[in-house]
C-alpha cells in the first residue's frame, strides 16, 4: 500500500453497538474516509444485520488491504473469527474503531475509545504489528477467555446489557461481580495441563487466559500480557478465599495489583488443556462457550493489527 496508509478498505460497522451509537459512528466514518481520499484506495462501509454477520462479511473480504471493525469487543471478535477463516496470506490487516461499553481490545492496542474521529486519525497514522490470537476448541478469541466466577460475571454483564441496564464499563462489571460473588459457594474442580506439563488439580473461581491485559472493561487480570509475544498469559487461583478477600482481590485487579497475592498464580503458555468435572461458566471475548473439555492454544503472528504510532 505505498500510495495510501489503509489501501483498499472495508469498514464493518455494527449500527447497534454502544446502545445504537454505532450508526452515527458508521456515518461519521463514511464522511471521514470520503473527505480524506488519500487515506484509502477506495472504501466501502457495510453495516451488520445481526449476530454473526460480521464473521460472514470478514470471511468474504479477500482482496481488501484493511478491515476496520466499528463497534464493541463483540463485533471485533466476530470480525477476527471471519479473518481467521481466511488463509494467513489473504487476511487483510485489521484496525478497530472502538464503540462499546467494555472496549478491552482497544485498551490493549491503545486506541481511542468511543471517539470515532480520534480512532480514525490514529488508524491513518498507525503502524501494523503482528499479533497473536487465541483458540479455544477451534474458536478464535482476540482478548480474553475465562472460566468460573469471572466468566459468570462477564456473561451476567452481557445479559444485563441485553435487558437494557444503563450501566456501562466498570460500574456494570462491579455490580455483576458483587451479585455473582456473594452467591459463590465453591470453585469448579478442573484438571489443568499447561504446555503438556504434568496435570494439576485446581478448584477454579478465577481462570483467565489473556491475549491482552484486561477484561470486564479494564480489569487488568494479566497486567503484563503482550499481544505480540506469541504467548497466552494466564491468571488462576490456587486457594479458595473467603468472600471479603475475594472482594479485595477484585478491587486490586482493577489496577493489576492482585498479582502479589498468595491466592493467585500467573504464568505464560502456548497451550493448555482443561477438563472440568461439571460445565463451568465460560466466555471468550464476552461470548458464551459450552463444554467441560477445553483445548486452548495460541496462533502466533495470526493477524496484522494497526496500533497508534
Ligand atoms: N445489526 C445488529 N443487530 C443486532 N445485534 C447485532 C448487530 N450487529 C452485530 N450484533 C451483535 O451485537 C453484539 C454486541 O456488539 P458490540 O460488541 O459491537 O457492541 P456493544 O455490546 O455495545 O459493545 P461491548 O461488547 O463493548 O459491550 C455482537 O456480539 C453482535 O453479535
Amino acid at each position: 500500500m505505498p500510495d495510501s496508509p489503509l489501501g483498499r478498505t472495508l469498514v464493518i460497522a455494527n449500527p447497534t453497538a454502544h446502545s445504537g451509537r454505532g450508526e452515527d459512528g458508521a456515518r461519521f466514518a463514511q464522511e471521514f474516509l470520503q473527505s480524506y481520499a488519500s487515506a484509502t484506495r477506495g472504501f466501502e462501509v457495510v453495516r451488520t444485520q445481526g449476530p454473526a454477520d460480521a464473521t460472514r462479511i470478514a470471511r468474504g473480504a479477500r482482496g481488501f488491504d484493511t478491515i476496520l471493525a466499528l463497534g464493541g469487543d463483540g463485533v471485533i471478535h466476530e470480525v477476527v473469527c471471519g479473518l481467521m477463516a481466511l488463509p494467513r496470506e489473504a487476511r487483510p490487516q485489521l484496525g478497530v474503531i472502538p464503540l462499546g461499553s467494555g472496549n478491552d481490545y482497544a485498551r490493549t492496542l491503545g486506541m481511542a475509545r468511543n471517539d470515532v474521529e480520534a480512532a480514525l486519525a490514529q488508524l491513518v497514522r498507525g503502524r501494523a504489528c503482528h499479533v497473536e490470537v487465541g483458540r479455544v476448541n477451534g474458536t478464535p478469541f482476540m482478548q480474553t477467555l475465562s472460566f468460573g466466577l469471572d466468566a459468570a460475571i462477564a456473561l451476567d454483564t452481557t445479559d444485563r446489557r441485553a435487558t437494557g441496564t444503563s450501566q456501562e464499563g466498570e460500574a456494570l462489571f462491579v455490580t455483576s461481580a458483587l451479585r455473582i460473588l456473594s452467591n459463590a459457594r465453591e470453585g469448579f474442580p478442573v484438571r489443568a495441563s499447561f504446555d503438556r506439563e504434568k496435570t494439576q488439580d485446581l478448584s477454579t473461581i478465577i481462570f483467565a487466559v489473556q491475549v491482552g491485559p484486561s477484561y470486564g472493561g479494564g480489569f487488568k487480570i494479566c497486567p503484563n500480557a503482550d499481544p505480540t509475544d506469541g504467548l497466552l498469559d494466564v491468571c488462576y487461583n490456587v486457594k479458595l478465599p473467603a468472600l471479603p478477600r475475594l472482594m479485595a482481590l477484585l478491587g486490586l485487579a482493577r489496577l493489576g495489583r492482585h498479582t502479589g497475592s498468595s491466592v493467585v498464580r500467573l504464568r505464560r503458555c502456548r497451550s493448555l488443556t482443561l477438563d472440568f468435572d461439571r460445565e463451568p461458566p465460560c466466555q471468550a471475548d464476552g461470548e458464551k462457550v459450552c463444554g467441560t473439555h477445553f483445548d486452548v492454544s495460541v496462533v502466533p503472528d495470526a493477524l496484522d493489527v494497526i496500533f497508534p504510532s
